[in-house]
């Protein structure tokens, strides 16, 4: 298989109206442009790209995630982005980790789609860098909150990617931690939990960088992840009620942003789905979760001029 020098060329400019000749002339080269940008800056650099005539863009922003025209770029359940396609949407955090969880059974007719509670738990890294009073340090640092209770912009796009005339009600809720997401989804079953994994089992099977595991104290923990383009699932037991507990965790800033984001784009050239991305839990000489301990805390920043 071919294998590219990927060669990343980053624009230092502000806005398109900032572009030298220089940089419009590469950004017109590019096989593919990605935009890590909030959706503001997204929308109207894609304006630009469009108008400049960029080949394909990859956009991690959440401006065009529930655009009919747009594939939605979450290999395990929507497929490689078409080799033709202009445009690729990269989910959100949270979306990422529920889909993946729930999306396999909702298409099976296995859980009742209106009837889910989502509790989504994230680090402060999925909040970007923006400065923010709910951000500091000394209300972050040993404590944890919910926020944007069933306002969150995230509820639309997992209806629509979830299918089935799914609704959610969801709550988002802080960690005092940098990065790392655990989504728990209750759901109500139409078969017994064990059906719910074995059909979580079957449909990733073949897709490496998803492993359902036995049960949710096999080692889903965030710890697990950081640092790693894998998500973990579990089924919990439905215990004393009839609702089940479905968890999932992922890196946010990784598998729910930057490394799907590789991904998608090697899926999208024909590459090696992996070139560049931590090797799946499959190739661990356990096969089971690896402690990515030395990860759990890495450099998140670049030393600021500051200091
Ligand atoms: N963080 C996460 O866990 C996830 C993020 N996403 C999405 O990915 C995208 C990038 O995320 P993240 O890196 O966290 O976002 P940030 O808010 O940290 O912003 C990323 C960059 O955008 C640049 N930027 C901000 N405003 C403008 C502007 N008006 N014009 C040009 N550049 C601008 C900033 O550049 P500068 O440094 O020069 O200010 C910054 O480095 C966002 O759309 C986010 O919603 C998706 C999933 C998960
Ligand atoms: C902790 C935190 O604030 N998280 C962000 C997640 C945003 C994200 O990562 O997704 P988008 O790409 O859709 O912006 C939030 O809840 O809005």
């Amino acid at each position: 298989m071919h294998h590219p020098c990927i060669s990343p060329w980053i624009v230092k400019a502000r806005s398109p109206g900032d572009l030298d000749r220089a940089s419009r002339e590469q950004l017109r080269r590019c096989d593919v442009v990605a935009l890590a940008l909030p959706h503001e800056p997204a929308t109207q650099w894609t304006a630009a790209l469009v108008e400049l005539g960029a080949a394909r863009i990859l956009d991690l922003s959440d401006a065009r995630r529930r655009d009919p025209e747009v594939h939605y770029g979450l290999p395990e359940l929507f497929g490689a982005p078409p080799a033709d396609a202009r445009f690729v949407a990269n989910p959100g955090c949270y979306p990422t980790a529920t889909l993946l969880s729930l999306r396999p059974l909702i298409e099976r007719e296995l859980i009742h789609p209106r009837h889910i509670a989502v509790l989504g738990t994230s680090g402060a890294s999925g909040a970007g860098k923006g400065v923010a009073e709910h951000l500091h340090f000394c209300n972050l640092t040993g404590n944890s909150f919910p926020y944007k209770v069933g306002e969150h912009r995230h509820i639309p796009e997992i209806e629509h990617h979830l299918g089935g005339g799914a609704t959610i009600n969801f709550v988002t809720q802080l960690l005092p931690i940098v990065r790392g997401m655990l989504v728990t989804s209750f759901v109500e079953p139409r078969v017994g939990p064990e059906q719910l994994r074995e059909a979580l089992v079957d449909h990733y099977a073949a897709h490496p960088w998803v492993s359902v595991l036995e049960q949710p104290g096999q080692g889903l923990g965030l710890g697990h992840v950081v640092g790693s383009h894998q998500a973990l699932i579990a089924v919990g037991p439905a215990a004393r009620s009839d609702l089940v507990p479905v968890l999932a965790s992922i890196d946010n800033l990784m598998r729910g942003a930057a490394s799907l984001a590789l991904h998608n784009l090697n899926l999208w050239l024909g590459l090696e789905p992996g070139l560049g991305l931590p090797p799946p839990l499959a190739d661990s000489p356990s096969g089971t979760p690896r402690t990515f301990a030395s990860l759990v805390r890495p450099p998140l920043l670049p030393p600021s001029d500051h200091v």
